[in-house]
């Protein structure tokens, strides 16, 4: 068996043509304020490609770089700033910010309406409680990926692996809205190999290359990569080695997989927000 691909890239440009007719609809385009503290250059590249894709939509990126030596009292003030100023819809600090500076203390001051990377404990505990609010963008594009492709998640086994505050976590609080049955995996799980074997779906989240081989997989089962990894010889790989094609039923290729699908998912909680803020929702 070859798993079929799930196309991010494709499903991402779609979206975005879909959000740029709600934006025309707008009597402003929404703003989305991004904050990129220090010379990571992975979060460089994320940020160019998140401003890049605003232009594509019709949204108005405010671009602030703030250098490795700025102080968390600098970036508070940069998000206090931002919360107060009534044209921006939406606040992004990308992560990871640079050492010494309290990264949840800085997403905790971000205001709770304008969070749209979903990461304020008051977005983690209406996800929690099945409330509105915003969800954090990777699980969210995976959620989509997961129904463009149809896939009833009701009654299956779904195994996270990873259990991060940005990712692991919320993606298993959708998965289990879902009515799937989820278990979450981590570095001290003595037997992820038996879980991912007995999994319908597996989201493999915990930032190791090839984590997840051919012989973890059930055959058919869904597998999304979300690793973001670099190989020796600087090619770009996820968390699912590269056999898992020949064993899986569907699976998300990286790059152009859930990577698009967190920006586009960026934008479609921008635009919400704009719309709430602008009484058109
Ligand atoms: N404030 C946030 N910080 C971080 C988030 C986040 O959702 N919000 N998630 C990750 C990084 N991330 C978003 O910022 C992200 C990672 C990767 C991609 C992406 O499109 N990747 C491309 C490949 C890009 C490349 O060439 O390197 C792909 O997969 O095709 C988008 C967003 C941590 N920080």
């Amino acid at each position: 068996m070859t798993a079929q691909l799930i196309d991010g890239k494709a499903l991402a440009r779609s979206m975005e043509a879909k959000l740029a007719e709600r934006i025309r609809a707008l009597p402003r385009k929404p703003v989305l304020a991004v904050l990129l503290v220090g010379e990571d250059p992975a979060s460089r590249v994320y940020v160019r490609n998140k401003v890049l894709a605003c232009e594509r939509t019709g949204i108005e990126s405010r671009s602030v770089h703030l250098p490795e030596t700025a102080t968390e009292e600098d970036v508070i003030r940069q998000v206090r700033a931002w919360n107060e100023d009534p044209t921006v819809d939406g606040i992004l600090v990308q992560l990871p910010l640079p050492r010494g500076i309290d990264a949840q203390r800085v997403i905790e001051t971000v205001a709770l309406e304008k969070d749209v990377d979903g990461f304020h404990v008051g977005s983690a505990g209406a996800l929690m409680t099945g409330r509105e609010g915003f969800r954090p963008c990777t699980p969210s594009g995976v959620m989509e990926m997961l129904e463009s492709i149809g896939y009833e998640l009701r009654g299956k086994h779904a195994l996270v692996i990873g259990r991060s505050n940005i990712v692991g976590k919320p993606m298993a609080m959708m998965l289990l809205e879902k009515d799937a049955t989820v278990t979450v995996a981590h570095s001290r799980t003595p037997n992820t190999k038996e879980l991912a074997l007995a999994a319908d779906v597996i989201v493999a989240a915990a930032g190791r290359a090839d984590l997840v081989t051919a012989d973890m997989v059930k055959p058919g089962a869904v597998v999304i990569d979300v690793g973001m990894n670099r190989r020796p010889d600087g090619r770009l790989c996820g968390d699912v080695a590269d056999d898992v094609r020949d064993a899986a039923g569907w699976l998300t290729p990286v790059p152009g997989g859930v990577g698009p699908m967190t920006i586009a998912m960026l934008l479609v909680n921008t635009v919400r927000s704009a719309e709430m803020r602008l009484g058109a929702k």
